[in-house]
Formats: structure tokens, C-alpha cells, sequence
């Protein structure tokens, strides 16, 4: 099972290598401002899956919204140690 770390190992060697096909790369290569839409649709996503849907379903749409601040994070030069660091 992929955890956080592994898919954020996995998106950086993406932002890097830039594989044709990626949807990471074309989301970096939309920028912050794209990237920051994104988290919000997701965050809502989440919302109304957590009050309306199964867990599931809400557990999927977590992953998602993990998957585009990940992203955004490596918009940024951030790591996730970088979070760490404020839990
Ligand atoms: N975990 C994810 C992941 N979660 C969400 N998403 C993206 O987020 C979107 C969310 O889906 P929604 O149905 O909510 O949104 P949508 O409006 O239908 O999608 P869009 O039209 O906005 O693309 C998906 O279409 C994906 O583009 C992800 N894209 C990639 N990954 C993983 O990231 C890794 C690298 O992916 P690539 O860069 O595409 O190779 C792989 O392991 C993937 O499994």
C-alpha cells in the first residue's frame, strides 16, 4: 500500500524527470494559482462526500486532496518535513 512519503518520493521524481503522460507535471506546469483551485474543489469534495457519502467514498476523496497539496508542495520547494515540523 502507498503511504504519503511514498507518493511524495514518486511526484518529485516525476517533477524532475517530467514524464510525457503526467498529470502531475501538467498540474506544476499550470502553477500555484491552478494548484490552489484544485485543493480547494478537492477540500469540498471531502466535505460532502464526509456528510453525504460512504467512508469510503470520503476516504477516496482524502486521497485526492492529499494527492494536489502534495503537489502543491513541490510547487513550492516545500517537503512534507516542512510541515512536520508545525504537528
Ligand atoms: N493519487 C493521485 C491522484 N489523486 C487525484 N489525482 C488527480 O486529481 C483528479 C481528481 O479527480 P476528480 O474526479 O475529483 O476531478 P476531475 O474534475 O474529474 O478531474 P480533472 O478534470 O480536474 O482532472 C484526478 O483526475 C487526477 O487528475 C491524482 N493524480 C495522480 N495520483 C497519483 O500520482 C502519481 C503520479 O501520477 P501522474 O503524474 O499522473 O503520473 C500516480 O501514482 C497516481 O496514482
Amino acid at each position: 500500500m502507498k503511504t504519503f512519503d511514498d507518493l511524495f518520493a514518486e511526484l518529485s521524481e516525476k517533477a524532475e524527470t517530467r514524464p510525457e503522460g503526467s498529470g502531475t507535471v501538467r498540474e506544476l506546469d499550470a502553477g500555484v494559482h491552478a494548484i490552489g483551485k484544485k485543493i480547494v474543489e478537492e477540500a469540498a469534495e471531502v466535505w460532502m462526500a464526509a456528510e453525504y457519502e460512504s467512508d469510503e467514498a470520503t476516504a477516496e476523496e482524502i486521497s485526492q486532496l492529499l494527492y494536489h497539496l502534495q503537489v502543491l508542495l513541490i510547487a513550492k520547494g516545500l517537503t512534507p518535513a516542512d510541515v512536520y515540523r508545525h504537528l
